[in-house]
């Protein structure tokens, strides 16, 4: 379980730029849930991630994990249970390193390297396996090195890497944003299927709707640091792109998008 509770943010706090984005947010994701996150630009949606995995503390507020305040616990230690995949391919992988040396990095995440070999050579085969299951062809490519990849296969890559360690939670940042759509529908599939085999708690950011109506079995929709829509059950599991349009048409005007 996962749960922000009276989290509050301020952006450029004491200039003339300060902004609240937070006041006494509260936001809470049960085990196993997975969670589409929906909402007008600068809602609140990579913030809230940020706060849930690290990246940002909240100035006022509390985080917790399982019960278990992480607040203070720093980011590289929370995401030991805690796997990310953000809008860019690129940020998840490492460009100039082969698909299975980003593997074996990715095996080994919160564990210190020493100067021994990086690749252990007894993995190759489960690697392999591994890739053949994204039915891309990646199998073949274990040494091409990252930056030669599609950006769809390199996101694909980083999917496989941000659960090659045993982690509870999945956090999607826009994660299929910059791929077209037959590959981003092919990342989409493939990120239920994790979810569901490996039973994560999952919370994905997407201005898709038809992703956040199809895919998940909550659907929340976020605006100016509040969730203003938050859909569960069998609602959630009814709904269609028009139930949701006119709520985010409503929001996206009055932010002017
Ligand atoms: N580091 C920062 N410094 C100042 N303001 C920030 C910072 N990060 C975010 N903000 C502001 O906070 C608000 C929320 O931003 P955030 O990126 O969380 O929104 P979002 O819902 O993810 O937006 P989008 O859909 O456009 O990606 C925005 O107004 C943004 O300008």
């Amino acid at each position: 379980m996962l749960e922000l509770k009276n989290i509050y943010k301020y952006y450029n706090p004491g200039t003339v730029n300060e902004m609240c984005l937070f006041e006494d947010f509260q936001f809470m994701v049960q085990k196993g849930e997975f969670v589409s996150v929906v909402g007008s630009n600068g809602s609140g949606k990579t913030s809230m991630l940020n706060l849930i995995c690290g990246s940002m503390q909240p100035d006022r507020g509390e985080i917790l994990i399982n019960n278990k305040p992480v607040t203070k616990i720093k980011e590289y230690k929370r995401l030991a249970s805690i796997g990310r995949v953000y809008q860019n391919p690129a940020l998840g992988t490492c460009p100039d390193m082969t698909i299975l040396e980003n593997m074996s990095m990715a095996e080994h995440k919160g564990k210190i390297f020493g100067l021994q070999r990086g690749t252990n050579r007894k993995k190759i085969p489960e690697y392999r396996e591994q890739l053949a299951q994204l039915g891309l062809g990646l199998e073949d490519k274990m040494q091409v090195k990252v930056g030669a990849l599609s950006g769809g296969q390199r996101q694909a890559l980083s999917l496989l890497m941000s659960v090659m360690t045993p982690v509870e939670f999945l956090i999607l940042d826009e994660h299929t944003a910059a791929l077209d759509p037959k590959t981003a529908d092919i990342i989409m599939q493939l990120t239920d299927r994790i979810v569901k085999e490996k039973k994560l708690t999952a919370i994905m950011v997407t201005h898709n709707l038809r992703y956040a109506a199809e895919y998940g079995d909550r659907l929340v929709m976020m605006h100016q640091g509040k969730a203003v829509m938050d859909m569960k059950g069998e609602k959630k599991q009814k709904v269609q792109i028009d139930d949701i349009l006119g709520k985010f048409n409503e929001i996206s005007i009055e932010c002017g998008n």
